[in-house]
Formats: structure tokens, C-alpha cells, sequence
């Protein structure tokens, strides 16, 4: 890839002392500094990344962009040198809005969704609107880049310099239309700013990630920013006014004077929610578009995927594809991997469904979705990740224990901490439930449990393909495991 703008003043950026290199790339990890390259010393979570400027200077920088306290902390090595220095209040938006410069090009059409629950699914189920409609389209988010081309993703939200290099990819590779993830660390670390956004939509926000954020105030804060802040004075905000906190969301928009699509099954939303009546696979839905019905059949279990699909289809009609045409493309909109998925059924017709929730408020969602789909008991297995929201874990509990019938607590991602001590504080809201830590076992036991007419939901880890015990990961799915089950149980292959 050409990058199209090589000098600092052409990314924006004013260094000290009017210096000007032209520079050979940009990066915040002196790891991968090389010679005529821009380090930018970032704050973080763990270190300021002031620490690595002598190392940055030795591997050939040309260019430093940190903050104030990095200029004092790398004070002496940047004292006598003729290396360009940026000093930026927010070096973050600085880098982020700098790497958009670098790598230039963006798909067209760029919408963000956000909140705790649901912005994979929204996200997906923008692009295979698009992709109906005829679009070059792709998602970006937890399961990767999708689409008109994919390729795996470490992150939710990429790191700024990522996404605007794979923005870049994709626009030069025909890519005309992207919605992208927006986490609320993403939001947070400025990984979004620099993105030129057309449309940005909301779900919900509950309880999730204060190990990060401290506080709700706090974790609001970073997802408001998406609306305050990043989409421009003619954006579209696009937002589900029956999600936890969605009127205040619409609110801030509007008291910015963005124009807000609205969704939602009270009378006054542009794309209300009339009526859904559960089927066996799926859902018949009765949208209406600013008073006009649109009858629909979604082959997606759980009332929430309603409330999904219409978010996804705001964020479409927003970006500029006529009503009618988007509202026609959802009956072929699949589900996305690992979100109350059928994963296998048991010889005596008992389904087992493998879904991603991972916050309290997606454990009563889930399990609420599958109750009129089951006539006898719902089992689930489940955890709590390691290393994340600690507070989280009991509410996650008590949830399951309000909602299902049969529990198992087990393993999620236990990474360095004690997975006995985390069973322990989920446990600590269900003291009834079972308690078996290893993920397979509890699955094979729970579908052993399973008679005529009940259901298992294994909840946490969705389309995940591994177990983060420690720093190691080991192959682990949930979808395959149900399988092996399913077959040890009842004999097939
Ligand atoms: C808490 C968090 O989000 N941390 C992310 C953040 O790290 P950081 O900037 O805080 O890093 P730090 O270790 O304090 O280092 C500070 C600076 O020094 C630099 N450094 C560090 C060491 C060195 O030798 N040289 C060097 O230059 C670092 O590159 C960094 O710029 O920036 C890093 C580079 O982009 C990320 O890899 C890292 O993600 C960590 C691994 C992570 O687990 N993040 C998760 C929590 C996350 O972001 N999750 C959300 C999804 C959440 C959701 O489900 O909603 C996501 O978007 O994926
Ligand atoms: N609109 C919704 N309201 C409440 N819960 C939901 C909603 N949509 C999805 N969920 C629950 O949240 C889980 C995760 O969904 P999804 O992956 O779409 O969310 P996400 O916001 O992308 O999550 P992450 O923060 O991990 O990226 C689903 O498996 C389901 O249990
Ligand atoms: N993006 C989410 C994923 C959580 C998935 C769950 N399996 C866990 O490990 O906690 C997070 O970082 O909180
Ligand atoms: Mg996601």
C-alpha cells in the first residue's frame, strides 16, 4: 500500500522548533520501530509508553508524539536531539486522526454501532443487508473481518493504526460499505477517531467492564463518545430506544443537533416493533416504517434479535438504501456463529444452543429468548472470564438463577486468575448450582440432564475457538463440544 501523506504537518501533526521529517511509517510499539518512523509515546493502562522512547531513538525514530508527562518523563533523552517532537493533549486522537491521514482511503460508507450487548450481531447483520442490496460489504468486530473479504482480529475495535491500514485494504479492494464495532475501550483509547463516519447506532448499555472503567458513569461516558463526539455534524445516530439507557443516548444526539432515526416497539420510533409472534426456528415479525407495516419472517430465535435486525436496518436505511429495499432483505439474514446457535439436538429432541452471553443483563436476555421455545426445563452452563469485571460474576449468577432451572457452573476464560475462585463468586448468587470446572464435563453432564422437551443453553464463549487458562490458549469450542457430547450420549457419529 502507498501511503499518501509522508511529512508530519501532512498527518496534522506541529512539531516542535518547526521540524518536518518526512517519515517511513507510524507506530505506538517501540517493538516495531524501524528507521525514519514516528513512535507515538502513548499512556496506558499497564505503562506509559515514554519508557520505550530510548529504544524508539536507538532503532532509528524520527518522530516522537507523546503528552506533557511524557515529554517530562523522556525530558533528557529528547533534550539534545533532532528527532521531531509533538506534544498533544489527547495523543491518542492525535495518532488516530494521523493514521487516517497515512493510509488515506476509507470505504464510503462507514457506520458504528455500540453498546454492551449486541454490536456483533447488529454489525453482521448490517453487512449481509448490504450484501443483499447488492453492496460491497464487510463487518468488523469480534469475529473478525466478514464479508466481501475477512481476515481474523485480535481486538473488538482494532487499534487505530490497524484500522485504518485494513480501511484502507478494504476501500482499495472495492469495498464500498463497512460497520464496524465500537467497544468501549475502543471508544475510550481514541481507536475510532479519524474514522469518517456517516451513520453511528446504539443498543444498550448494562452492566459490563468496570474492571476498566470503575464506574457506569464512566462506562457511559466512553460510549457516548461515539455520538458526542466521532460522528459528524451530519451523521446519522440510529438508536434502540427499549435498550437500557436508549433515551438518554437519543438525548445527547439530539442536544448535539444530529438527526436520530429511532427503533423500537413504542409507537413513536421511525422503525417500530409492532408485534413478533415465536416460532420453532425463528421469529414473524411486524415492523413499521414511519407508519407502514412490513410483515417479516426472521430465522433468528430471541425477541432481542428483533430488536437487533431493526438496529442493523436503522443503520442501512440511514446510510442512504431505500426502506422498502432494506426491510425486504430480512428474511435471509442468518444468525451470527455462537449467538444462540442450534448446536446439536438430542436423540430425544432436546436442542442445545451455544450463545455468546457474557454480561448479566445478556444471561437473562438469553435465557428469557429460549422460554417459549421449551416446554420443560432450560439447563445452563456457564462462568465468568478471568482477568474482567469481577463485579459482574454474582449478578451473573443470580441471573441464571432467576431464569433457568438447571445450573452448571464451570470454566469460561479463567486467564491468570484462580477459575476455583471465580466459580466461587458466581456461585456465591446460585449456591445450588452444580459446580464442575472443567467446560467439557459440564457440557457432557448437562446434556446428559436433558429429557424430553428441555433445553441447554451454553452461554459465555459463543464463536470462540479457544480456553484462555493462564497466558496459554487451548482449541476449545462450544459448538463442537455440544456435538461430541451428543453423540457419546446417543450413540451416533
Ligand atoms: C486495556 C486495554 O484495552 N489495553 C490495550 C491497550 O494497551 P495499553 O495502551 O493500555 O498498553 P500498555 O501496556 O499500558 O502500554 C502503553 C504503551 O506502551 C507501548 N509499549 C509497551 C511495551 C513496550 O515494550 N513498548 C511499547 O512501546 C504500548 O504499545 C502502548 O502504546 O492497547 C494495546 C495496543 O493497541 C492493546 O493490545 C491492549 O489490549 C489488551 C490486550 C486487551 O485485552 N484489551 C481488551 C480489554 C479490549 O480492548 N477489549 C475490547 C472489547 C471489549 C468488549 O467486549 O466490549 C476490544 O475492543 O477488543
Ligand atoms: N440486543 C440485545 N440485548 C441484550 N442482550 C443481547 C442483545 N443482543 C445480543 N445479546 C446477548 O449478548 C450476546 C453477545 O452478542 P453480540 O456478540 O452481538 O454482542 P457484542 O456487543 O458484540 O459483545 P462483545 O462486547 O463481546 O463484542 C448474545 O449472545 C446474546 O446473549
Ligand atoms: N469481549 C469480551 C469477551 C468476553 C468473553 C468471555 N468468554 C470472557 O472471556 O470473559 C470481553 O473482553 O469482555
Ligand atoms: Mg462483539
Amino acid at each position: 500500500m502507498t501511503a499518501r501523506a509522508t511529512r508530519l504537518s501532512d498527518l496534522g501533526l506541529t512539531a516542535r522548533a518547526g521540524r518536518d521529517p518526512a517519515l517511513s511509517g507510524l507506530t505506538a510499539d517501540s517493538r516495531a520501530v524501524r528507521a525514519g518512523m514516528l513512535f507515538a509515546a502513548l499512556p496506558g493502562t499497564a505503562t506509559h509508553g515514554a519508557h520505550f522512547i530510548g529504544t524508539a531513538l536507538e532503532q532509528g525514530a524520527t518522530a516522537i508524539l507523546t503528552d506533557a508527562e511524557g515529554l517530562r518523563m523522556a525530558a533528557d533523552l529528547l533534550a539534545d536531539t533532532d528527532t521531531a517532537i509533538v506534544v498533544a493533549e489527547d495523543p491518542r486522537a492525535a495518532l488516530a486522526c494521523a493514521a487516517a491521514l497515512w493510509f488515506g482511503s476509507q470505504p464510503e460508507t462507514m457506520v458504528a454501532v455500540t453498546g454492551t450487548n449486541g454490536k456483533t450481531s447488529v454489525a453482521t447483520f448490517t453487512r449481509q443487508i448490504w450484501s443483499a442490496l447488492g453492496h460491497a460489504a464487510i463487518n468488523i468486530g469480534t469475529t473478525g473481518i466478514e464479508g466481501a473479504w475477512s481476515a481474523p482480529s485480535s481486538h473488538t475495535t482494532p487499534d487505530a493504526i490497524t484500522l485504518q491500514k485494513l480501511l484502507a485494504a478494504a476501500a482499495e479492494g472495492g469495498i464500498t460499505h463497512a460497520a464496524m464495532e465500537a467497544s468501549s475501550h475502543g471508544l475510550d483509547q481514541r481507536r475510532l477517531d479519524g474514522v469518517r463516519l456517516k451513520v453511528a447506532g446504539f443498543t444498550n448499555l448494562t452492566q459490563d467492564h468496570l474492571d476498566y472503567h470503575g464506574t457506569m458513569a464512566a462506562y457511559l461516558a466512553a460510549k457516548a463518545r461515539l455520538f458526542t463526539r466521532l460522528l459528524p455534524e451530519d451523521g446519522i445516530a440510529v438508536v434502540n430506544l427499549d435498550g437500557a439507557k436508549g433515551s438518554d443516548m437519543a438525548e445527547l444526539a439530539l442536544a448535539r443537533g444530529l438527526r436520530v432515526l429511532t427503533v423500537g416497539k413504542g409507537q413513536g420510533a421511525d422503525l417500530q416493533i409492532a408485534a413478533t409472534r415465536p416460532d420453532a426456528t425463528g421469529q414473524e415479525v411486524r415492523y413499521l416504517w414511519q407508519g407502514r407495516a412490513f410483515q417479516t419472517r426472521l430465522a433468528l430465535i430471541g425477541a432481542f434479535q428483533a430488536e437487533n435486525v431493526a438496529v442493523a436496518a436503522g443503520l442501512a436505511i440511514a446510510a442512504g438504501d431505500a426502506p422498502e429495499a432494506v426491510l425486504a432483505t430480512l428474511p435471509r439474514l442468518t444468525g451470527v456463529r455462537g449467538r444462540m446457535q442450534l448446536a446439536a439436538t438430542r436423540r430425544n429432541g432436546a436442542a442445545v444452543y451455544v450463545d455468546y452471553a457474557h454480561t448479566p443483563d445478556a444471561v437473562e436476555t438469553a435465557l428469557r429468548a429460549l422460554r417459549p421455545h421449551v416446554m420443560g426445563r432450560i439447563i445452563i452452563v456457564f462462568g465468568a472470564g478471568g482477568d474482567r469485571d469481577r463485579s459482574k460474576r454474582p449478578l451473573m449468577g443470580e441471573a441464571a438463577r432467576k431464569h433457568a432451572d438447571v445450573l452448571y457452573v464451570t470454566d469460561d476464560n479463567p486467564r491468570t486468575e484462580d477459575p476455583a475462585a471465580i466459580r466461587a463468586a458466581v456461585m456465591a448468587a446460585c449456591p445450588e448450582a452444580n459446580e464442575v470446572g472443567d467446560r467439557a464435563e459440564a457440557i457432557l453432564r448437562a446434556v446428559d440432564a436433558l429429557l424430553p422437551g428441555d433445553a441447554l443453553l451454553i452461554a459465555g464463549k459463543g464463536h470462540e475457538s479457544g480456553q484462555i487458562i493462564g497466558t496459554d490458549v487451548y482449541p476449545f469450542d462450544d459448538v463442537e463440544q455440544a456435538s461430541v457430547a451428543v453423540a457419546a450420549l446417543d450413540g451416533v457419529i
